[in-house]
């Protein structure tokens, strides 16, 4: 899953409006070499969406974002969506994901939230909300005593600093918003999206 995130370079975290805008969306987001997108599941519309992506998109790779419950996970895996991720993590939530059958990415804020991901056998976490935690001296702190472990840094990272991010060898990939922002989404500016998206993964 490391290489496979590494390739993804940028994770789009969305939040689906309506089933449709989120296809556009994620038809844009491709366009512009884009290779995954983050689903969350903050709206009513965001499983229907996921699936609507997956079937209308096959060339991207969907994940479901803001899985924080053992129900949520239940809700994913039977929607079909093999890549989970959460902004934080319960002792219930590391449980569940860690028996389902899929690749979760628990979110942490510290080295004791890293240790029991760990436990679980979860190598890779989402580190949020990355820029005000302390964003890359963080990272380059826990790499200390965490030599092993991955990080998907997300949270107030945008065009002018994630590739500062990306340079650090214990970060696999980036999460952010800033080039699926809502009045881009809500505005149908699906070239302004595809060009964003283009920047990002040069
Ligand atoms: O909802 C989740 O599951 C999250 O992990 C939170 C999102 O990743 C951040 O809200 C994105 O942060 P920005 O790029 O600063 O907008």
């Amino acid at each position: 899953m490391e290489s496979l995130l590494r390739d993804c370079r940028v994770l789009p975290v969305v939040t689906a409006r309506d089933v449709a805008s989120t296809v556009a969306l994620a038809r844009a987001l491709q366009r512009g070499g884009m290779r995954a997108i983050e689903i969350t599941l903050r709206t009513p519309a965001a499983l229907e969406a996921i699936a609507a992506v997956r079937d209308e998109v096959p060339e991207i790779l969907v994940a479901a974002g803001t899985v924080n419950t053992p129900q949520d996970v239940e809700r994913v895996v039977a929607a079909g969506v093999g890549l989970a991720l959460s902004p934080g993590a319960t002792p219930q939530l590391l449980a569940a994901a860690a028996e389902a059958p899929l690749d979760f990415i628990p979110g942490i804020a510290s080295a004791s939230e890293l240790m029991a991901a760990q436990a679980h056998g979860f190598g890779i976490c989402k580190l949020f909300p990355a820029a005000v935690l302390g964003g890359i001296d963080l990272l380059r702190a826990l790499g200390g005593p965490f030599p092993e472990a991955r990080f998907c840094p997300t949270g107030g990272l945008g065009p002018d600093n994630f590739r500062d991010y990306l340079a650090q060898p214990n970060v696999v990939c980036c999460g952010g918003s800033w080039m699926v922002a809502g009045d881009l989404v809500s505005g149908g500016e699906w070239e302004t999206i595809e060009s964003l998206a283009r920047e990002a993964m040069h």
